[in-house]
């Protein structure tokens, strides 16, 4: 699958660990930054993560700074983005199942990076179900996004 990966300072070392993981499961991987440990706004990667989505350059996203939480925020800003926090691997497939999300945000101060790679496998494992009642929800969220 094309991934596209960003992170800020404080997501940095383990946005590096998740890369090594995702090409070692044969994953084709754009690296958006940061790239080193200097301090970068989240909103600024963000920017360049849902970029790739939009344009169709990558599939799904995943960013990672301190907590998740600005990476999701900056992320569900974009027009076309569905991004969510997940530190538990239920979130984690579920959040595609029902909700179509194609940015993942995990905390690197939250989760260690043996959990970061299980979230991010059920992430990448999971579909988006065929069923009316979720297909029905995220055209709504879509129809909130096209009139703001
Ligand atoms: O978690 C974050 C935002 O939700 C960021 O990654 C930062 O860790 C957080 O904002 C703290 O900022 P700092 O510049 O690293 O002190």
């Amino acid at each position: 699958m094309k991934i596209v990966v960003g992170s800020d300072h404080a997501g940095f070392p383990m946005k590096g660990e998740l890369l090594a993981f995702l090409r070692e499961q044969g994953h084709d991987v754009i690296d958006v930054g940061s790239y080193d440990p200097a301090p970068v706004d989240f909103p600024d990667i963000a920017r360049k993560v849902a970029a790739a989505i939009t344009s169709g350059q990558a599939e799904r996203g995943l960013m990672v700074c301190g907590t998740g939480v600005g990476a999701s925020i900056g992320a569900n800003k974009m027009k076309g983005i569905r991004a969510a926090v997940c530190h538990d691997v239920h979130s984690a497939h579920q959040c595609v199942e029902h909700d179509d999300v194609n940015v993942m945000c995990i905390g690197a101060q939250i989760v260690g990076p043996w959990l970061a790679k299980d979230l991010l496998a059920a992430y990448l494992d999971a579909k988006f179900s065929t069923a009316e009642e979720f297909r029905r929800r995220v055209a709504k969220l879509a129809d909130m996004d096209a009139g703001r």
